[in-house]
């Protein structure tokens, strides 16, 4: 296919794409549906305002995120060919994820058969294997940074909070519902932070609800950023309930006990401990309910 140019080697301008209609809103700002013209190539056009970057101090991250995720080459990681910018705003040239949100797909369903959870958890390992490899932590594996390809195939988005280990951050950052108990701790926190994500996200692929969610004003400090809910820290999010871990699955929907086995080998607080996710791709559950495509057929 005519790949679009790699980021370094051609100077975009907004002059060199037709405009389509908006997808939806970012975090600092839009994001339009978008034809580049002369490979007549589909992408989706995210338009950051410089304001909004500056007042957030967020310019060193999305340079991390940019340069992070235009390097990285996987079916299951969110293609970032290019950027540019001009007077007031830095526009991303991203892939196009013809099938939208997950997030939305999970709420539409509720929570996903075990098929469909496991295709997902092994696609999503094999997208973390990669990552880890090139010495990358995504730290921000949720429903919302996750996007469908046209396939059915999922795509990790938005590595606005990934690191380059050799320089390991000590911030806080992502929602507290996926944060590990080394990070909600603050301490210094390694590659198996991705695999704690996972476990959280299969568990919610499963019962529709996170693992450590406070039972109260679920709805409310839900799906919104940190810093609300840090600062509703003590009263909306029960931090303790990570640091201790104490898992409890619901009695309905059921789940296998086979799925529970692997959630249960993935959110240990000792990160050291937890299944390896080689070792994640080779447990009964997902052997016996992953597409090996990682394509899920309804
Ligand atoms: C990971 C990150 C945190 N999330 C995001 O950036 C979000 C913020 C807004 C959109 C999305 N960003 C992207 N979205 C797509 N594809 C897409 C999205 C939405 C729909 C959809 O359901 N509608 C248009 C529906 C159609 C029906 N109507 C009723 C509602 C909207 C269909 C396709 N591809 C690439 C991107 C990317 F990431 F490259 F920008």
């Amino acid at each position: 296919s005519s790949e679009v140019p790699a980021a370094e080697k051609k100077r975009w301008t907004l002059g060199d794409f037709d405009i389509g209609k908006p997808l939806g809103r970012g975090k600092f700002g839009h994001v339009y549906l978008a034809r580049e013209k002369r490979s007549n190539h589909i992408v989706a056009l995210k338009v950051l305002f410089k304001s909004q970057l500056q007042q957030s101090q967020v310019e060193h991250q999305l340079r991390r995120e940019v340069e992070i995720q235009s390097h990285l080459r996987h079916p299951n990681i969110l293609r970032l060919y290019g950027y540019f910018y001009d007077q007031k705003r830095v526009y991303l040239i991203l892939e196009y994820a013809a099938k939208g949100e997950l997030y939305k797909e999970l709420q539409k369903c509720k929570y996903f058969s075990e098929r469909r959870a496991a295709t997902y958890v092994a696609s999503l390992a094999r997208a973390l294997i990669y990552c880890h490899g090139k010495h990358v932590i995504h730290r921000d594996i949720k429903p919302e940074n996750l996007l469908i390809g046209a396939q059915g195939e999922l795509k990790i988005a938005d590595f606005g909070w990934s690191v380059h280990t050799f320089n390991r951050r000590r911030t806080m950052c992502g929602t507290l519902d996926y944060l590990p108990p080394e990070m909600v701790e603050s301490v210094e926190h390694d590659a198996s932070v991705d695999i704690w994500s996972l476990g959280v996200l299969c568990y919610e692929f499963l019962y529709g609800v996170p693992p450590f969610e406070a039972k109260e004003h679920s709805d409310t400090y839900r799906r919104v950023p940190l810093l609300s809910t840090y600062h509703n820290l003590f009263t909306l999010f029960p931090i303790h309930r990570i640091v201790q871990v104490d898992l409890k699955f619901p009695p309905k929907p059921i789940v296998s006990s086979s799925a529970k086995d692997l959630i249960s080998q993935m959110l240990v607080k000792d990160s050291s401990q937890r299944l390896p996710l080689h070792k994640l791709l080779e447990h009964p559950w997902i052997v016996q309910n992953a597409d090996p495509s990682g394509i899920y057929k309804a």
